[in-house]
């Protein structure tokens, strides 16, 4: 490898073609990073057309050279010295993951004045506000259309399209993981362990899937789609968190008979805190496990593919969906990434990144109005169901729906008949439901209680 100029200018390849040629370096060749070096090299004339010059892999930076692949690629274009590889290019994809070394890498990129494609959500919603300066510093840029929800534009259509427009709510589908799993566990009855392993092979989860099921992965989205769309910025810590671990075959069996599926949403909303003169603009972002009726569109997303709901003030309500995870996808929202900064590197000219003005703060859960489903086992005796009841109504939540399951009488306890009801409540604070469900929990008459989760409907 010859070194490179470090300006924005296309190097000329004389050699190759008469049309100019930019040199790519790519970090990482697992699931998403072969693939884009496969673009790269079967697909660089016409990309140097759109572009008005031609891209050209220059370097694949790899922990091991000899580590089997997913797609046959030449050998030596494998490097393990990633800082070399960087210093020699004029653009650098950075599809590692994790925070380090590829926190120091992108800001080495950055700071030569190189645009940088990636990835890497987790790195994005922990320090994207310190990259976004060095890019800003250094007249470059930062894009990640690949760290949202995969292969679907959202990304750049909130950066750009939306960005006269006042977001109010972000919701929707956004770990391709999560939901495979839960959608196998829904349509075939495979267990948790298994929709896991096929999810893991198909290229959909994380090097570690913990981030996946445990819903870490999806936060991550939530914070950098939550700071794009409220011009605020926010880390993964500020978002409330809990993945699918806890939701069980009888969960997902016992939402299936009253018409509901369950989701692993992320929701990024305004959310007016006080009143009058004390009244605060703030965003509760959250990612939580929740009931949607059959008939709700995110019920009808299936497999790894993911959508998100954007309402906007002026816009109304807009739906972007598809494939949120695997290799060529998300390949796709690299590719296009890269073709863009190479666009404006050729044209001049950084483009545009987020801005931090507005400072919304983030909130937590307790002011968010949520509604809950609630699994309760009791003796099936009279006055049961009107105690429950009564706990509801003391603090202010109002039941939407009951379902009554009679059960086999317990052979240990004869003439001692039990029954399974199935709450739904209506919309209340949050903190309301807490106490209520904390309440209901202490009383006799519940013997078990066998599920809770969060309700996404109208009421
Ligand atoms: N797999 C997917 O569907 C999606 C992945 N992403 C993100 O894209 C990035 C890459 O994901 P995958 O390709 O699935 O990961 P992967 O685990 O399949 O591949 C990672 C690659 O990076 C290399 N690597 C890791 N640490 C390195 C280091 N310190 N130095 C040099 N090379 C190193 C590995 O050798 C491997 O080639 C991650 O940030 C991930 O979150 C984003 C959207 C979808
Ligand atoms: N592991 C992620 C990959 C894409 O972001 C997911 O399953 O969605
Ligand atoms: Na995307």
């Amino acid at each position: 490898m010859t070194n490179s100029s470090q300006s924005q200018r296309p190097a000329s390849s004389a050699s190759e073609s008469s049309v100019p040629t930019v040199r790519v370096a790519l970090l990482g060749a697992g699931n998403v990073g072969a693939e884009v070096a496969r673009i790269l090299l079967t697909d660089a004339v016409e990309l140097g057309e759109r572009i008005g010059a031609r891209p050209k892999l220059i370097g694949i930076a790899v922990r091991d050279v000899d580590s089997p692949r997913t797609v046959t690629l030449p050998l030596e274009l494998f490097t393990t010295d990633a800082d070399a590889l960087i210093d020699d290019a004029d653009v650098v994809v950075e599809l590692t993951g994790g925070i380090e070394p590829a926190k120091t890498r992108i800001l080495r990129a950055l700071n030569a004045g190189k645009p940088v494609i990636s990835g890497n959500k987790a790195l994005l919603a922990q320090h994207g506000e310190q990259l976004h300066a060095a890019a800003e510093a250094a007249g470059t840029s930062i894009s990640y259309e690949a760290a949202v929800a995969g292969a679907i534009p959202i990304v750049r259509p909130m950066l750009d399209s939306l960005s006269g427009d006042k977001v109010k709510r972000v919701l929707g589908i956004m770990n391709g993981t999560t939901n495979y799993i839960l959608d196998q566990m829904d349509t075939t009855g495979a267990s948790f362990d298994d929709a896991l392993a096929e999810a893991q092979r198909l290229g959909y989860a994380e090097a570690d899937p913990t981030a996946d099921v445990e819903g870490h992965d999806a936060a991550s989205k939530v914070a950098i789609l939550g700071g794009i769309a409220f011009h605020s910025s926010y880390t993964f810590d500020d978002v409330y968190c809990r993945g699918i671990t806890g939701v069980t075959a009888e969960d997902v069996e016992a939402a299936r008979r009253s018409g509901f599926v369950i989701k692993l949403l992320g929701v990024a909303e305004r959310v007016t805190e006080g009143e009058g003169d004390q009244a605060q603009e703030k965003v509760n972002l959250r990612v939580v496990p929740t009931m949607l009726p059959r008939k709700h569109p995110l019920a009808g997303v299936h497999g790894a593919f993911n959508a998100v709901f954007v309402e906007a003030e002026n816009a109304g309500e807009l739906m972007f969906y598809g494939p949120g995870a695997g290799g060529a996808p998300t390949a796709s929202a690299v590719m296009g990434d890269l073709v863009a900064a190479l666009r404006r590197s050729v044209a001049g000219g950084p483009g545009v990144g987020p801005t931090f003005h507005a400072g919304l703060p983030a909130t937590g859960m307790d002011g968010v109005k949520t509604s809950f489903a609630l699994t309760l086992l009791c003796p099936d005796r009279t006055g049961v169901l009107a105690e429950i009841s009564s706990v509801f109504a003391e603090h202010g939540v109002s039941i939407s729906t009951m379902q009554q399951r009679d059960l086999p009488e317990d052979p240990a306890h004869p003439g001692q008949g039990q029954a399974e009801l199935r709450f739904v409540t209506h919309r209340a604070r949050n903190a309301d439901l807490v106490r209520t469900v904390e309440a209901i929990r202490q009383m006799d008459v519940v013997l078990d209680m066998r599920g809770l989760i969060r309700v996404e409907n109208d009421n």
